[in-house]
Formats: structure tokens, C-alpha cells, sequence
């Protein structure tokens, strides 16, 4: 359960009072997420998610992320929608973080991935692509390459307990990524985080999106390198490209791919499994106290990451010649 911030019912009713959704009727932890403190509230005017904020979200770019809602939404994808106040504002502070209420999606992740879920998921990805090509504001990828040295150097003296070996191979492959990475890729907005936890279905039907705490500007094909990484890999680590084809495709009937961005397929692969081994790293060694939260094992995106040191060409992926 990720509730990393305990909230009073004296502190709720009080940051409630200028929104007007009626007598609170419930409210409760989630059981999922890793980020934030998210809670589930019920009150006579329907359901809504608080969010408070917690390490990774820098508040000044808070705008940012209820804007971007606000823009897909008005571009007809379906994701949660920031409450406003009568004053007009969204946020708010909370318990000492800053908080912010949006709407309640319908809909229910999978745990495990089928093909026809990554077919569908790489279409909204890429109409997702096409949708913040309007939205006017702008954030740098704070998780790109440049920071995954430092995020690195976090680490490095305790992660050679969580796998023998494992500071000197993330060392020699951040070398690899920093001579290697692609330059003038098409870019974006980008979702960031698109795992399955962030992708609703009702039925077979994607029914929206969520999570938009890690959205930026970046190489657009970046993103569908982190859904690769995260839709196509069975549990016991090995890549299905049955899953790999099919993501890419629904992809690309909606937004086909450059040479360029095909040919990057596989070192974007590679640095997206590295940003995820890098964060989960630093999270498994960085527990809060009091935290409820499980933090995810660093260890299933080392053996991505080696998978997608091997791959020779994106074909290998499963995308069509
Ligand atoms: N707008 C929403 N509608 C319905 N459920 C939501 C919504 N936002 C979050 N949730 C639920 O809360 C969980 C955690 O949300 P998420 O944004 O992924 O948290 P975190 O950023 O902490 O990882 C989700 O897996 C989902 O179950
Ligand atoms: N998707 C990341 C962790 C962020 O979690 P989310 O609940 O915000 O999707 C990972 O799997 O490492």
C-alpha cells in the first residue's frame, strides 16, 4: 500500500470545506502505487482520488501535471480530471504535502498482460503522442539520462548487497548508454510511467489512463521503449514477442515510426530498463519508516536490461520490416 502520509479527519475536513462535494461518506489508503499517498474518497457528490505529493514530485511542477490532464482530456482521452475549487485552484497542501483531488476513473488494471491488452495500449500511447503535441507547457525529463549517474551514485556503495556484482555491470552499462544514446529523435510529450497499473480496462476495452506524475518532454519512441520493458516481459523474465509485436503495432497504426526511431528501439529499450533498475534500486535500499509501501524488485529490470543489451536490431522486438 503506498501511504507514506497519515491524514487526520480534522486536516481532510478542513482542506475539503472550500470544494463543496457534500458530507464525506468514506475514506481510504489504496493498496497500490508506489509514488504517492493516494486515498479513495466517497462523498455525496461522487468519487474523487486524493493525491498527496510525496519525494519525487517536485510541487513547481504540479501545474504541469493537472494542466496536461486538463489538455488530454480536452483532446477526448479518457484520464482523471483535477477537481477545481469555486476559486478556480486545483491545489492545495495537505498534511504538510502538497494535494490535489482528481476524478475517479472507471475501469481495472490488468496483471497480466495480454497480447490484445499491449495492442491496445500502444495505440493510446501514440494518440496520447499526437494529443500533447498542442499542450503549451513544458518539463524537462527529470529521469533522462543525464540523471542516472548521480541517481546511480546513491546507490552504488549498498548495491552490491541486493546482487553481487551489480554497482560494477550498472557502471559499465551507463558508459555504454552515454556513448550510444540517440540524438534528434522526434519529441514530445511523454507519459513516462505507462506500466499496467496505469492502464484501465472494462472488459477488453481500454477504458483510460492515469499516473501522469512522471510526464515530460522527451524522444516519443523513449516511451514506447518503457512499455516494451514494462507489457512484454513474462514474469520469469524472458521477452514475449507475440506481446513485443503487438504493442508495437497498435503503435504504429496510429503513429508509424521513423528509421531513426526504429533503429533506436533497442538502446532506448535498453536506458528505459536502466531508469526503472536505477529508481527501484534506490527505492529497495530507501524504505521510509512507517511507510506502507512494498517497493518493487530492482532485480527484474537487471535482467531486461541485459536482454536488450543483446538485441542487434528492432526486429528482434517483433516490428514489422
Ligand atoms: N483517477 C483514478 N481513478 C481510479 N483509481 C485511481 C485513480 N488514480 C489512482 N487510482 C488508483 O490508485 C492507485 C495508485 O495510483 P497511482 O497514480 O499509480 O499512484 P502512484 O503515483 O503512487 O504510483 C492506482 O493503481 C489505482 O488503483
Ligand atoms: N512504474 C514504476 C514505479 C512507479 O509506480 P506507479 O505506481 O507510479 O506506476 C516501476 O514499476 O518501477
Amino acid at each position: 500500500m503506498a501511504v507514506y502520509t497519515d491524514v487526520t479527519d480534522e486536516a481532510l475536513y478542513a482542506f475539503l470545506s472550500p470544494y463543496n462535494l457534500g458530507a464525506v461518506l468514506s475514506f481510504k489508503g489504496i493498496a497500490e502505487g508506489v509514488e504517492n499517498s493516494n486515498y479513495l474518497l466517497h462523498c455525496e457528490r461522487g468519487y474523487f482520488i486524493l493525491t498527496l505529493y510525496e519525494k519525487r514530485v517536485n510541487p513547481a511542477d504540479l501545474p504541469f501535471f493537472l494542466g496536461l490532464m486538463q489538455h488530454l482530456a480536452a483532446q477526448g482521452l479518457t484520464c482523471p480530471l483535477p477537481v477545481k475549487r469555486p476559486d478556480g485552484g486545483a491545489l492545495g497542501e495537505l498534511a504538510g504535502r502538497p494535494a490535489a483531488l482528481v476524478t475517479f476513473l472507471d475501469g481495472v488494471s490488468t496483471r497480466k498482460p495480454e497480447a490484445h491488452h499491449c495492442l491496445e495500449t500502444g495505440r493510446a500511447l501514440a494518440r496520447l503522442h499526437l494529443a500533447g503535441q498542442g499542450f503549451d507547457l513544458r518539463r524537462d525529463n527529470a529521469l533522462a539520462l543525464r540523471n542516472w549517474r548521480p541517481l546511480f551514485e546513491q546507490s552504488r556503495a549498498k548495491a552490491d548487497t541486493v546482487a553481487p556484482g551489480l554497482a560494477g555491470e550498472i557502471a559499465q552499462e551507463l558508459d555504454a548508454l552515454e556513448r550510444n544514446w540517440p540524438q534528434d529523435l522526434p519529441r514530445g510529450i511523454i507519459h513516462a510511467d505507462l506500466f499496467p497499473d496505469n492502464v484501465f480496462f472494462i472488459g477488453k476495452n481500454l477504458s483510460g489512463l492515469i499516473d501522469f506524475y512522471f510526464a515530460c518532454e522527451d524522444a516519443l519512441a523513449y516511451d514506447l521503449a518503457i512499455c516494451l520493458n514494462a507489457w512484454c516481459f513474462e514474469p520469469d523474465g524472458a521477452f514475449n514477442a507475440t506481446k513485443g509485436r503487438a504493442l508495437l503495432h497498435g503503435y504504429q497504426s496510429v503513429r508509424p515510426l521513423s528509421d531513426g526511431e526504429r533503429a533506436a528501439l533497442p538502446v532506448l529499450s535498453r536506458g528505459a530498463a536502466m531508469r526503472f533498475l536505477l529508481t527501484r534500486l534506490y527505492d529497495w535500499l530507501n524504505v521510509p519508516p512507517g511507510a506502507l509501501v512494498r517497493p518493487k524488485n530492482p532485480l527484474d529490470y537487471l535482467s531486461r536490461l541485459r536482454f536488450h543489451g543483446a538485441i542487434a536490431a528492432a526486429s528482434e522486438y517483433g516490428l514489422d520490416a
